[in-house]
């Protein structure tokens, strides 16, 4: 297999080089006008994602979080250039790039790769698995030399993704595999591209609780030893504490709040992101359904409408600290506690607005419930450093060793 990261070369040092940004980006849907709105209505667009500003570096997993409707697929499909964008920039190495399918498309798609939410529907049931990664690798221009190169790197593939052994599941359909394998599957297809970026858009949420962590940690793993720069888009903010390094946190198409995962989901600054974490489902919720409910539901409200987004802070009608400002005025982006890491889209933070103090003061006094309370991802040993070999061990039942092969 042509792939340039291999097990037996000694790691690079994880540089934190920036290899995906998003600057100002905004997607704007126009809503569809039918019968006789058509002819009275001025065009409407659904604000799905505004001036999103967001890098990926080198070896590093940010999380982009928020509840249903945030825009945070929207975010993930515009950086994988499957959405034409309405404004902003996105670059790869510091390079513009816009494409629109094609062999330029190709090529960026061979750096920046997608891992959707559903692995059902994601494999195509009528094809194996050794139909659906040797595909891949042809059209990434990975496949070697003939028969032998192909099935080692078939072979190389499953391995990474720790299905073993491979040949086990090389022939099998996707129905007969579990919905982690699966997910697994559809991971080592995107790596047969040998990316440099992973976008997850959900990639556990549909999985069973059991298999969760398994998967997330297969997705450190490989951040580790490729150097990837990951996307992890998830409604589940405990999950960014545990598993990303930065986290970014969107409310209704804009970005509220952002800093290392630590501080973001230990001190949240932003109402919103305080609204989060408090109304983060409790673990008996999470292990009695197979799809958790993403409601933000605590302070009662509702996310606004996106195609006519209220002025000013697009939370404040929702926010129990809403100033006048708040209802005219978009907060900018500003430093929390005097950290240049931290920053919160929040007036509370403003020198001349914001009772910034008064406001820390509130909350050490009613501290928010913290995700590692209420966290199906607390009591794991993987919240402690990650072990390369963890998902090989343990009562892990999505992969090759530990299940005994496919379904
Ligand atoms: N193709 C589309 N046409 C019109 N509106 C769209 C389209 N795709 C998304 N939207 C709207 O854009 C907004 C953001 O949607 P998006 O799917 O990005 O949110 P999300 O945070 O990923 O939600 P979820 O977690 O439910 O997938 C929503 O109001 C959605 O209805």
């Amino acid at each position: 297999m042509t792939l340039t990261h291999t097990s037996d070369q000694p790691p690079a040092p994880p540089d934190n080089d920036t290899v995906l940004e998003a600057d100002g980006l905004t997607k704007h849907f126009a809503v569809r006008r039918v019968g006789r709105q058509a002819m009275t209505r001025a065009p409407r667009v659904v604000h799905a994602v505004d001036d999103v500003t967001l890098t990926l570096r080198r070896g590093r997993v940010t999380a982009l979080v928020g509840e249903s409707g945030s825009g945070k697929s929207t975010v993930a499909r515009l950086l994988a250039q499957l959405y034409p964008r309405t404004g902003g920039d996105i670059r790869l190495h510091g390079t513009s790039v816009t494409v629109r399918g094609g062999r330029r498309f190709r090529a960026y798609n061979r750096k920046v790769q997608m891992i959707f939410q559903d692995p059902f529907a994601s494999l195509n049931p009528v094809h194996t698995i050794r139909y659906h990664l040797s595909r891949a690798l042809r059209i990434h221009g990975h496949g070697g030399n003939g028969a032998a190169e192909l099935q080692q790197a078939l072979e190389e593939l499953l391995e990474r993704v720790q299905l073993t052994p491979a040949t086990r599941y090389l022939d099998k359909f996707p129905h007969e595999l579990s919905g982690g394998q699966r997910q697994r599957v559809a991971i080592a297809r995107a790596l047969a591209a040998d990316p440099e970026a992973l976008l997850a858009d959900e990639p556990v949420s549909m999985l069973d609780v059991s298999i969760r962590l398994g998967v997330l940690n297969l997705l450190r793993d490989l951040k580790e030893r490729l150097h990837l720069a990951i996307l992890y888009i998830t409604h589940d903010i405990a999950s960014a504490r545990y598993f990303a390094d930065d986290t970014l946190v969107m409310y209704a198409g804009r970005m509220v709040e952002g800093g290392d995962s630590e501080t973001v989901t230990q001190n949240p600054a932003h109402p919103y992101t305080q609204l989060l974490i408090s109304s983060a489902p409790d673990p008996d919720r999470i292990v009695g359904e197979g799809t958790p409910d993403d409601t933000v539901d605590a302070s009662g409200g509702e996310p606004p409408s996106l195609i006519d987004p209220p002025a000013g802070c697009r939370f404040n009608p929702r926010c129990p600290h809403a100033m006048d400002i708040c209802r005219t005025e978009l907060p900018p982006r500003l430093p929390v506690d005097g950290n240049p890491d931290h920053w919160a889209s929040c007036w509370l933070f403003d020198a001349e607005h914001g009772p910034a103090k008064a406001e820390s003061a509130a909350k050490a006094e009613t501290p928010a419930e913290t995700p590692s309370e209420v966290s199906e991802y607390s009591n794991f040993p993987g919240s402690d450093p990650p072990d390369p070999h963890e998902t090989r061990s343990g009562s892990e039942s999505d992969q090759g060793s530990a299940e005994g092969g496919a379904r």
